[in-house]
């Protein structure tokens, strides 16, 4: 480990590198073997006056070591300039150390605009200039390496010091954004607050105490930060008298100081003070999702006292260096989870997922007291989801909360879900993947009942811009979606969400700021809050329900999706189902615009087929059963779907059952979309169909395609329907061929 630590090849600009620290670093890199570009004004220690021989004198002196170096004379403030002189001379920019600076010291009551504005146009603007200049090249090269200068006046402040150091701690915060946006660019990014020697502290500290703080003794650390092996980025780090120290933020578990529903006080906070500011147990958050994750575990505590608990993980993961790390996360488990319900959340979830009492079958659902009452088993999604608490803390997986969007979903239910109850989930981070525009990483949790293990979800989390960190892009653990069959749906349903969905949805227990809070979704890049994925999950999970398994969750097994477009609260779901076998392929549109939004998706049931075989049938009554005017209004809406696109006339069909009205077909001549409703309506129909057992026996079993049965004659319609001249025509011509 004893080899130097080289930079041959490298070019390094050092901005105020005519004396002090500045001509130390310019010094040693030159020595080291970079070529230099020495920038100095040449101005007065406030930032007075110009002339070029300090820059010239280091320049000399690095070639009379036999190194390389050209001299710059402009301020910071033409940044692009100085990265010319670079460019110009040695063709490249590899290392740019931000050092240039001035004083002008004053009480803050004597701080004047001039004082103010000098200050930070020279450090901190002086240094976003440099480096913005010098940033498309690092991008470009994959390649760079940034240091900001900070001081201990920023990081702590000093009497005197205002406009220094206010610009000084700016520096920190610039840093730590750089150290972010670079790192998928191998752009590395550190602050120093070095203590030395220099033109700013001849005039407040004594002369011994000067002689044993040289500017030598700082120089290593700024080399050893921006050598290749190096991994450091995004630190901030204290140096001076041959000592290094690395600096990070401590926090208090801190306390809840309001309840749900309740107003929040000063005179809470008052009581909760001292806890407030207990620093036993603190954390060390090293990231803003890290620090953000807190508040959504906060938004779930709402009703204890607690402190947030100090999280065993979170000291392991700030020692990283940010980030995605796959080797590091996979395979880690994550806390396990409980989850506590009762039938108010059961209710709570139907509605949210858009059940209504204006459907009498969903009062299943909807009402404690009803005799079939039962929990959606879509629902089965959200105790499991509890264990998104942990993924903040993982090491290795470090990221920006705001960021985080559900990419996709699988559950599978091995016994349907009890009404109330208390849930144990335990989750494995199975796989992290590069999708090279974000990060997606996988979550498997299995949720217990006691013993029994209750239901499977594999999370899929894809968080947007994480991604670029060189793992692998697909993963042989992560359930597949599948396209659906290449032909028209051959049933559609279409439900309206309000305005009000995702306020409604989160009621059953997913907090989720980025669903209400308008500033958080506004972090992640929304204009507004968006829908929950696992709302229009539920929407067309309940659709399939309805359509194929008669709101028996006992036939549930799976479901799959693909979360492809966010959802706006108050836009309207349709979902189209393809029925192949026992699986159910369904494909979710948002209405108004036409999008895909849930697309690969599927619905796996148990025995639907046993619903439609001739064999049953007769057992349930013929062509009186409820299943068989499900299956006519099914095929006849794939059917009327065709029709519709070609005709522009208010349309709907009736189906009887007996004299009462079994179920109403109507198509939304907008879309051209078709649904069903399930009766019994009172009254007469207006139209009914009529066909013969046998041929409807062929319909039903797929043999003969019920738009063809239509159009020769063999399902029949009788009543009273206005049929538009248009309309009329279409039906004409069809009959003819
Ligand atoms: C315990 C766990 C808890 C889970 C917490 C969930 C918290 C919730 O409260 C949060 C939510 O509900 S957010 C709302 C629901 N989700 C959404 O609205 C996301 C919608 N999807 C998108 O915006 C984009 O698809 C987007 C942004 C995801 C991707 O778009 P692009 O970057 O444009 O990607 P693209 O270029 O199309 O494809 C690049 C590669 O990524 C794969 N991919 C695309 N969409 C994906 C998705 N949704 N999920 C997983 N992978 C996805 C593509 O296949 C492609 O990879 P490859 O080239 O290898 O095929």
């Amino acid at each position: 480990m004893s080899a130097l630590l080289r930079f041959d090849g490298k070019v390094v600009l050092v901005t105020g590198a005519g004396g002090g620290l500045g001509r130390e670093y310019a010094l040693a890199f030159g020595e080291r073997g970079a070529s230099i570009v020495v920038n100095d004004l040449g101005g007065d220690i406030k930032g007075d006056g110009k002339s070029s021989s300090a820059a010239d004198k280091v320049v000399e002196e690095i070639k009379a070591k036999g190194g390389k170096a050209v001299a710059n004379y402009d301020s910071v403030e033409n940044g692009d300039k100085l990265v010319q002189t670079a460019l110009d001379a040695f063709g490249r920019i590899d290392i740019v150390i931000n050092n240039a600076g001035i004083l002008r010291d004053r009480t803050f009551g004597r701080t004047s605009d001039l004082d103010w504005d000098l200050i930070h146009r020279v450090h901190l603007r002086g240094s976003f200039l440099v480096t913005r200049a010098a940033w498309n090249h690092m991008k470009n090269q994959k390649y760079g390496r940034i240091i900001m200068t900070s001081s201990a006046a920023g990081i702590y402040g000093n009497f005197g010091q205002g406009n220094y150091s206010a610009g000084k701690m700016g520096l920190v915060g610039l840093s730590n954004t750089l150290a972010i946006e670079g790192r998928k660019y191998n752009i590395h990014c550190n602050a120093i607050a070095p203590t030395a020697g220099s033109r700013l502290t001849q005039t407040v500290m004594p002369p011994d105490l000067l002689e044993s703080l040289k500017a030598e003794y700082v120089a290593p650390l700024v080399l050893w930060l921006c050598h290749d092996q190096c991994q450091e980025t995004g630190g901030l780090f204290e140096a001076g008298a041959g000592w290094i120290g690395k600096l990070r933020w401590e926090r208090t578990q801190g306390c809840i100081v309001r309840h749900r529903n309740q107003a929040m006080t000063p005179e809470a906070v008052r009581e909760k003070w001292d806890r407030v500011c207990d620093f036993t147990d603190a954390t060390k958050p090293a990231t803003i999702g890290e620090s953000l994750s807190t508040l959504v575990e906060v938004l779930s505590r709402l009703d204890t006292d607690e402190g947030i608990a100090p999280n065993p993980t979170s000291a392991a993961a700030s020692a990283t260096s940010g980030g995605i790390n796959s080797l590091e996360a996979v395979g880690r488990k994550l806390p396990d989870t409980v989850f506590s319900y009762s039938h108010t959340e059961c209710i709570l979830y139907a509605l949210g997922v858009g059940m209504s009492t204006r459907e009498p079958d969903h009062l299943r659902f909807l009402y404690e007291g009803h005799q079939e009452f039962g929990c959606l088993p879509t629902y089965g999604v959200i105790p499991a989801q509890a264990s998104m608490m942990g993924l903040g803390s993982v090491p290795g997986l470090e990221f920006d909360l705001t960021r985080l969007l559900h990419g996709e979903q699988y559950l599978e239910m091995y016994k349907p879900l009890p009404t109330s109850g208390k849930l144990t989930s335990k989750a494995t981070i199975t796989d992290v993947l590069d999708k090279v525009s974000g990060a997606v990483i996988l979550l498997d949790v299995h949720t217990y009942n006691g013993e029994d293990l209750v239901c499977f979800n594999q999370f899929s989390v894809f968080i947007v811009g994480a991604g670029g960190f060189g793992g692998k892009r697909t993963s042989d653990k992560a359930k597949s979606t599948v396209a659906p069959p290449d032909r028209a749906p051959d049933a559609v349903m279409t439900d309206e969400t309000t305005r009000d969905q995702a306020a409604l949805y989160r009621l059953s227990g997913d907090w989720n700021p980025l669903h209400i809070d308008p500033s958080f979704a506004a972090m992640g890049g929304f204009k507004s809050p968006i829908l929950h994925g696992l709302c229009s999950f539920g929407f067309a999970g309940r659709h399939v329900l309805k359509q194929y398994a008669n709101n028996d969750v006992s036939k549930f097994k799976s479901i799959k999706v693909r979360f492809v477009k966010p959802v706006l609260p108050g836009q309207s779901l349709q979902t189209e189902m393809w029925k192949e076998g026992n699986r159910i392929h369904i494909q979710c549109k948002v209405k108004e615009t036409g999008a895909v939004v849930l697309a690969g998706a599927y619905v796996d049931l148990h025995g639907t087929e046993d619903t439609t075989t001739p064999e049953k049938l007769p057992e349930a009554g013929g062509l009186q059963s409820d299943l068989v005017f499900e299956e006519i209004g099914r095929r006849i809406e794939t059917m009327g779907a065709e029709l519709v696109k070609k005709v522009n006339a208010v349309f709907g069909w009736e189906i009887t059952k007996g004299d009462d009205v079994a179920a109403k077909w109507t198509i939304d001549l907008k879309t051209g979309v078709g649904s069903l409703h399930k009766g019994p309506f009172s009254g007469k129909a207006d139209v009914t169909l009529t066909v013969s057992d046998e041929d409807f026996m062929d319909v039903v079993l797929g043999k003969l395609n019920p738009q063809k049965a239509f159009f020769a004659g063999k399902l029949k319609m009788r009543g009273n329907i206005m049929l538009s001249q248009k309309l009329e025509m279409i039906l004409k011509d069809h009959a003819k061929l």
